[in-house]
Formats: C-alpha cells, sequence, structure tokens
C-alpha cells in the first residue's frame, strides 16, 4: 500500500470524510500495514502527529493533595468541568487539549463562543465554533453520522468499543461555556436542538472514541440537567459560589458529605474536586500552561501536522 508521507490534516470536513466513505466505516487499516518515518505515524487515516503521546494513555492533569499525578482516561470518559469565573476551568480545558493536540491520532472539534480561550488551537482544529449556533448545530449533526458510522462498524465487528489498534482517530469535543450555546445564543429551537444533540454525542460518543469535556462558568439546572450531568464521567467542581452549584457540577449530594467547592479558596486557582465514576472527589491542583506555553504547543504541533505543501511534497510522494 502506498501512503503520502504527509496525508493533510487541515482538510476542511476532514474528520467527517468517514461519514461518507464506506471504506473507512467498514475495515479498519491493519496494524501491520502502518508505516512510520522517523517516529512520525503515516497511517493514511491517522493524523501524523508526535509519536510518544496516545490518547489511549492516561492523561496528566495535575496533582492531588499529596502531590501525587493525577491522570484521566480521558478517551472513553467525558469530562464536565464547572464552576465560578476566574477559578480556572479553562486553564484545565487548555491542559487537556493541549494534551490531545500532541497526541497521535487525534483530532480537535472546540466550541469556544469566546474565541480567545481554546483560539490558540483554531489552527489545528478540523472544526472551530464560535458564537455562532447554527455552526454548532451543523458540527454536532456531522458528529452525530460519525458517531452513527462508528457504531455501525463496531457492530460489523461484534465489538462494544473502539481500541488504540483500530488505528481510528479519536475526535476530542471541547466546549467552553456551554451556556452560550444551550442558553444564550440563537432560537429557543435552535437551543433546544443543540440540548438533544449535545446530549446525543456525550451518551454515545465516548465508547467510539468521541470524548466530550464541556466547561460553564454557570453551574445550575437550566444549564446541567442531572441526566446531562449524569452523562458525565468525570467531573470537575472547581470554585463555586454555592454549594448547590457544587452540587450540580459533582452530584449526588456530596456537599452535606463535605466535599463541596465552595469551600475552595478563591485565590487558590486552578484548585478543584474532581470526581471519577467511582469513588469520592478527589482535591486537585489542576496543572497550568501559560498563554506563551500554550501558544509555543500550540504553533509547534501545527508545524508537527502541517498539510503536505511543501516545495518536495510533490515528488517524494
Ligand atoms: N491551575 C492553575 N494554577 C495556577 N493558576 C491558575 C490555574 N488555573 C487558572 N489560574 C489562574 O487563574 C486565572 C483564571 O483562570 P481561567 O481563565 O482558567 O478561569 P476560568 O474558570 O476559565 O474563568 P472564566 O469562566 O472567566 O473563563 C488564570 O489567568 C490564571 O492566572
Amino acid at each position: 500500500m502506498r501512503h503520502p508521507p504527509f496525508p493533510g490534516f487541515r482538510t476542511v470536513h476532514a474528520p467527517f470524510k468517514e461519514a461518507h466513505t464506506v471504506k473507512r466505516t467498514t475495515t479498519a487499516p491493519p496494524v501491520g500495514e502502518v508505516p512510520t518515518a522517523f517516529g512520525i505515524s503515516t497511517a493514511p487515516d491517522g493524523v501524523p502527529v508526535a509519536p510518544m503521546l496516545s490518547m489511549f494513555d492516561p492523561m496528566f492533569i495535575g496533582i492531588d493533595e499529596f502531590g501525587q499525578a493525577v491522570t484521566l482516561d480521558l478517551v472513553f470518559h467525558n469530562i464536565l468541568v464547572g464552576g465560578e469565573p476566574g477559578g480556572g476551568k479553562s486553564g484545565l480545558l487548555n491542559t487537556i487539549t493541549a494534551y490531545a493536540a500532541m497526541a497521535d491520532n487525534t483530532r480537535l472539534v472546540l466550541f469556544d463562543g469566546k474565541l480567545v480561550e481554546l483560539g490558540p488551537w483554531m489552527d489545528i482544529a478540523d472544526e472551530f465554533v464560535g458564537p455562532d449556533l447554527e455552526h454548532a448545530l451543523s458540527v454536532l449533526r456531522r458528529l452525530q453520522v460519525v458517531i452513527n458510522n462508528r457504531y455501525a462498524w463496531l457492530r460489523a465487528q461484534r465489538r462494544r468499543k473502539l481500541d488504540r489498534q483500530d488505528r481510528m482517530s479519536v475526535i476530542l469535543v471541547v466546549l467552553d461555556e456551554l451556556a452560550l450555546y444551550s442558553a444564550t445564543y440563537g432560537t429557543k429551537d435552535q437551543r433546544e436542538e443543540f440540548d438533544r444533540l449535545l446530549r446525543d454525542v456525550v451518551a454515545r460518543g465516548r465508547a467510539c472514541g468521541v470524548p466530550v469535556v464541556a466547561a460553564t462558568q454557570r453551574p445550575s439546572v437550566d444549564i446541567i440537567p442531572t441526566s446531562l450531568r449524569d452523562l458525565f464521567g468525570y467531573r470537575a467542581a472547581f470554585r463555586c459560589t454555592t454549594i448547590n452549584s457544587s452540587d450540580i457540577v459533582l452530584g449526588r449530594d456530596w456537599a452535606s458529605q463535605g466535599y463541596s467547592a465552595s469551600d475552595i479558596d478563591p485565590e487558590n486557582r486552578g484548585m478543584a474536586y474532581l470526581l471519577a465514576e467511582t469513588g469520592v472527589p478527589r482535591r486537585i491542583k489542576a496543572a497550568y500552561l501559560n498563554d506563551a506555553e500554550i501558544y509555543q504547543i500550540a504553533d509547534y504541533m501545527a508545524w508537527i501536522r502541517r498539510t503536505n505543501t511543501t516545495a518536495l511534497s510533490g515528488t517524494a510522494a
């Protein structure tokens, strides 16, 4: 099989090609046929990215109160991030996005109504949705088609979830400020459709390599109803103004058991309670990348993920 040295990454709608490509949805490239050059994967369906990191490995996101590393198994879990403005939500989102940007065979679909929180990753995102609800809806509809096709493929394989041997890309969906899309922009009908589509992507995406990271500075029941919150296997509550909003993020009356993000010192930015599917909430301090570091990583990864447009590319292919 002949592979181009650097398959194009920034093809518009690239992750959604599989929604329309029978071959991609019925067969995964055999593992043995994936060549590497200088450690860079050149799988035809893959994003040619850094050789070391994989979304299938534990993702470092900070330390706990004993100084131990805290990692997430994000590829098979969604994470909900809530808390008052300035608590550190975007910091965590950027740490997660940076890892994903550096991970092999991983694509980014980003929603950021403010444009600046996830803006550094715009150049390497397959889709970047700004303050435009119709755009958000069309991207979610396309993700839904991808998910449908991946489940059809999994069923044909008699399996329930993707694994790294499948070499199918992980599509990380990151939403900064959920409330802008679910309660602010557009018409009531559009917002309702957004809620429906998001719920479906959150419910079905994770088993087929489409995990969702969603953040809100308005942890209230209208923005995060229990039925949506419960679809997130991980929940991170940064400083919240009330016990109630902490419980809306973490769930299950955790505040009454002594785990309330309203107790977090407002000056202690980046501190959060992190709850995994089992166990009790853990106090963590999220790792933090400053703006310069984020842009450095984003620029570097844009270069690594560059398209096949160099002068030599025509002759090398
Ligand atoms: N993990 C962290 N460690 C140290 N400082 C942090 C950390 N996270 C955030 N900060 C500090 O807090 C500030 C606000 O963080 P951030 O923008 O992530 O908050 P936010 O919760 O996303 O706020 P908003 O809801 O307004 O977007 C940052 O500019 C940074 O100075």
